[in-house]
């Protein structure tokens, strides 16, 4: 126990030296106000509180509507903008560390796990009969049948599953509050631990592998838990979240929105309707867009005659392939007995991907490394004299060097030379950011406009705002997008009725109250984000789109902050979140400045595979704006 408290303390001391800390704890500390500690709670101080919600020490002030003194909206802008870097100071770190013991049980005599209410459970098969017979059970809206369990046996439930650990489902903001508080100092993310094994435990087989020596035994931050996980977190953390970063290659992902609208009008037919493989044109430019800051370069995925066998279409196949592998492999584990089908196509998918991609880095490093003048970026090497001299770049089509003109060393070249970081951890954190970043953002995407074809008021609005705060400007700013309160509401509706993330998940790492069970230490515990997020008790009118529940001082707002966390929170929550907001900003905008979007077929739900995505092809119609 005292090796985890070293390595934190240690890391985080550096970490947090940053005046930043200090703003943001102090910030936070004015919105969480500790009313006083709970009599017998000595041992724990109010911010580690892990207690019975009634008992929780956080007041609201008389008539506020959540359980916090303080309007929903600032909280959690707060809690979304900077909860990653509350890592807080020396001192509040050493008085939160906390120890593995359970909770005392005096404070609130919670009743023992074993009386957690859920599906009936057979042994070596859990709860699967119930499952599979249930009336609801849909393996692509795997959602349905825990909404009805949660009917059945209320808010908090068992469910054995076959090859997982003791797994509990919480869907109260207040256990949500618990469980991130409780993990905080360690968050474990369970769900990625076939990644890992073929990244580091020897593969689907157990034989060795060339890829083995390339990960050399570390798996990323996606799959890799504890000291390792925070390694390399702590060293990427800055570039990819610190905004200026990110605001400079706004200008590239203009360019990208600006060259999908043109797109949009080349696909249309008579009746302004895109064709069926609209989804798919959103992926290339959720690729095109991430390729920008990932890979520094544009990488041509939206010209007109961009072959399949092309390496970004191949990407974008692979990554694909490798979530729907990866899907297979976490609902089923048997592949921790033996080498099952499903986790060799895991290997074989991950395999090539890998391939693909460090093939994409690696021409990104040859292209930034004949750049002639240092503190260009490879991105206005195009424009560059010598760039025509360079061999490598005669080999790239036109398309694939691009043009921001920014003049700072770009992310690949930060994290290159961050300390603590090897040339592979990089190019592993940069693989994970291409698996994982296409289809979150294409999807959210996707949603919003749906929704917005489907809410012709709010659609209005939207463009309403668009046409005052950034008008129709040759370059968007990162003050045009700041601007956009109601589209950032909308954006926000729409993680909430069609969420992207399946869920928040955690290994417990301590003995931990939930709902009044005592819920051990090693348990896994699932938020799932479509239970939690459409709730009537949560959200005022949860089944309606209603933006305005984002908006400052809105009587429809979650009463409670920890409702609605589509990028998590904490350490461990989304680290591209600010790339996913800037990329869908500059499209949305550049879409609905010039188009109204309509969408004229059967409603659209959610499927589940790795995340959710649209249950049909959006076969959006797009009219230009008079
Ligand atoms: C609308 C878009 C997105 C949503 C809703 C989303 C949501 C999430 C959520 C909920 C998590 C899990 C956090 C946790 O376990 O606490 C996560 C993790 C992650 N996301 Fe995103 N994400 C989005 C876009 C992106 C993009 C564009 C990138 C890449 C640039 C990205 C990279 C990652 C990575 C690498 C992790 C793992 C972080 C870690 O374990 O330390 N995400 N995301």
């Amino acid at each position: 126990m005292w090796e985890w408290q070293g390595w934190w303390k240690q890391e985080c001391q550096g970490y947090v030296s940053a005046g930043v800390s200090a703003r943001v704890m102090w910030s936070a500390r004015a919105y969480y106000q500790p009313a006083e500690r709970h009599p017998h709670n000595t041992k724990y101080p109010p911010s580690t509180y892990l207690g019975d919600p009634a008992h929780s020490p956080y007041v609201a002030a008389p008539g506020a509507n959540s359980s916090y003194a303080t309007p929903y909206l600032e909280a959690y802008n707060l809690m979304e903008e900077n909860a990653d870097v509350i890592f807080e100071s020396e001192v509040m770190m050493s008085e939160r560390m906390y120890n593995s013991e359970a909770i005392p049980s005096d404070v609130h005599q919670p009743r023992p796990a074993s009386q957690l209410p859920g599906p009936r459970s057979w042994p070596m098969v859990g709860c699967l009969p119930y499952m599979l017979t249930h009336k609801a059970f849909d393996p692509q809206r795997v959602y349905l049948f825990w909404e009805a369990v949660r009917q059945e046996f209320g808010p908090i439930f068992r469910k054995d599953m076959p090859g997982h650990p003791y797994l509990v489902f919480i869907t109260q903001p207040e256990d949500l509050e618990t469980l991130m508080r409780s993990t905080m100092y360690n968050p474990l993310r369970p769900g990625m631990a076939s990644l890992k094994r073929i990244r580091s435990d020897g593969g689907a087989d157990g034989d060795d592998h060339v890829h083995d020596h390339f990960f050399q035994g570390k798996a990323g931050i996606l799959a890799e838990q504890g000291q390792e996980w925070w390694r390399v977190r702590r060293c990427v953390q800055r570039p990819v979240t610190n905004p200026q970063i990110v605001h400079r290659y706004l200008p590239q992902m203009d360019d990208v929105a600006k060259q999908f609208v043109d797109r949009i009008r080349r696909m249309r037919d008579d009746n302004d309707e895109v064709p069926e493989s609209f989804n798919s044109e959103l992926y290339k430019w959720a690729l095109e867009s991430l390729g920008t800051i990932a890979l520094d370069r544009r990488l041509g995925c939206l010209e007109e005659d961009v072959s399949p066998s092309s390496r970004p279409m191949r990407l974008i196949q692979l990554a694909k392939q490798l979530l729907g592998a990866l899907h297979e492999t976490e609902n089923v584990k048997l592949w921790q007995y033996f080498p099952t089908a499903s986790i060799r196509r895991l290997q074989e998918a991950h395999q090539v991907f890998t391939d693909v991609a460090l093939g994409a880095i690696r021409d990104t490093e040859r292209l930034l490394a004949c750049r002639p003048i240092r503190g260009h970026t490879l991105s206005n090497t195009h424009a560059h004299p010598f760039a025509s001299s360079c061999p490598f770049h005669q080999n790239l089509q036109p398309s694939e060097i691009a043009s921001s003109g920014t003049e700072a060393p770009s992310l690949l070249e930060t994290l290159l030379a961050t300390p603590g970081l090897s040339r592979e951890d990089v190019l592993t954190f940069l693989i994970d950011m291409i698996a994982t970043g296409i289809d979150t953002t294409s999807h959210a995407v996707g949603n919003m406009l749906y929704l917005l074809a489907r809410n012709p008021r709010a659609q209005r609005e939207v463009q309403r705002e668009i046409d005052q705060v950034v008008g129709s400007p040759d370059r968007l700013t990162p003050d045009h997008l700041s601007g956009l309160t109601y589209t950032k509401a909308v954006f926000r509706e729409t993680l909430r009725m069609m969420p992207v993330n399946v869920g928040i998940v955690r290994r417990l790492n301590r003995d931990t109250v939930l709902g009044g069970y005592l819920v051990p230490k090693g348990w896994e515990v699932v938020a799932p984000t479509m239970l939690m997020n459409h709730q009537e008790s949560v959200f005022p009118r949860a089944h309606e789109f209603l933006p305005e529940r984002f908006l400052r001082g809105s009587h429809l707002a979650p009463r409670h902050n920890f409702a609605f966390l589509p990028f998590s929170y904490g350490p461990r929550m989304c680290i591209g979140r600010r790339i996913a907001y800037q990329e869908i900003f500059s499209l949305i905008v550049r879409v609905l400045s010039v188009m109204e979007v309509d969408y004229k077929y059967e409603d659209v739900h959610l499927v589940n595979k790795l995340s959710y995505g649209p249950s049909s092809s959006l076969r959006f119609t797009f009219t230009d704006r008079r």
